[in-house]
């Protein structure tokens, strides 16, 4: 069975793929500190609860936070006795390699969403993913990254405001039944979702009308689902898109034999 981890800024993801589909999608939070034995002890634990049997025997990694990349090499290698594939380094191809300015290190998390995305909906795409940044991500025609946009997340944004200025408390983001807010708390959580909701609509009419193309707009990551419900700004809301786009690398690696 593959193990296929995606660690973002903040929160890492663990899913378990038996060859057919994924069987548990497991979270927690993102600690370059966590050595391989916490992670054993804690992955263990749950597969067990879940009734899923540990006969890992394949690793794949994406992350956007390099110093986490020991430590999952050293609970690949002592637990499930592999060496895993980490994309963005030489050893792992992509399906498409990206069209970028040399030199440039695309996020490998905008690399995976792009596999995955072209694979499930075909290219000329925007990827919107709500991490701890929020991310666009172009998709060509031919399934190439070719560049995107990076703002900053939602969360950031909230925890910014808190930071900067005295009277502003610490907030989790909600979508305010009205724009204007009669207290501090509806201020805040307004400007932040409804400047959001402008910032996603504006930048995405932007690509589209830079791109010369008809674009479909896919959204992923923990706060879309915030940003998905009922109104139209995305075609389809793909809430395990990275996952997906991980398991089809690691696909295309095995069937060159890379792995
Ligand atoms: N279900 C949820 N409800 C509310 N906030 C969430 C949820 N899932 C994730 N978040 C928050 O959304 C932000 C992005 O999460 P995530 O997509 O896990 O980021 P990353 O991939 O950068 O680690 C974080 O601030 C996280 O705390
Ligand atoms: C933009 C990101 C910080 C997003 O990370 P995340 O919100 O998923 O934690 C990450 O993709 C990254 O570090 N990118 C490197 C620069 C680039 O993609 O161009
Ligand atoms: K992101």
């Amino acid at each position: 069975m593959l193990l296929a981890i995606d660690c973002g800024n903040t929160n890492t993801v663990f899913s378990v793929w038996d060859g057919e589909r994924f069987l548990c999608t497991l979270r927690t939070s993102t600690e370059h500190q966590r050595t391989a034995d916490q992670y054993y002890v804690w992955l263990s634990t749950l597969l067990t609860h879940h009734k899923i049997p540990m006969d890992i025997n394949a690793v794949i990694i994406s992350t956007t936070v390099p110093r986490v990349v020991f430590n999952l090499r050293v609970l690949s290698d002592r637990y499930f006795n592999c060496r895993p594939l980490v994309v963005g380094k030489p050893e792992c191809a992509l399906p498409m390699p990206p069209r970028v300015d040399e030199g440039t290190q695309v996020g490998p998390d905008r690399l995976v969403n792009t596999a995955g995305a072209f694979e499930r909906y075909g290219g000329d795409l925007i990827v919107v993913d709500f991490g701890t940044a929020t991310t666009f991500d172009v998709v060509a025609e031919d399934g190439a990254y070719v560049g995107g946009v990076i703002a900053p997340g939602v969360n950031l944004s909230l925890q910014a405001l808190h930071e900067a200025a005295a009277a502003l408390p610490h907030v989790d983001v909600t979508k305010p039944a009205k724009v204007i807010g009669t207290n501090t708390v509806a201020c805040m959580q307004s400007g932040v979702f409804w400047g959001y909701v402008g910032l996603v609509r504006g930048i995405c009419d932007q690509i589209k009308a830079e791109y010369h193309r008809p674009m479909r707009i896919i959204s992923t990551g923990g706060l879309a689902p915030l940003f998905g419900q009922g109104d139209t700004l995305f075609d389809h809301f793909d809430e395990f898109l990275t996952i997906h786009g991980l398991r089809i690398i690691y696909d295309f690696n095995r069937a060159l034999g890379n792995s």
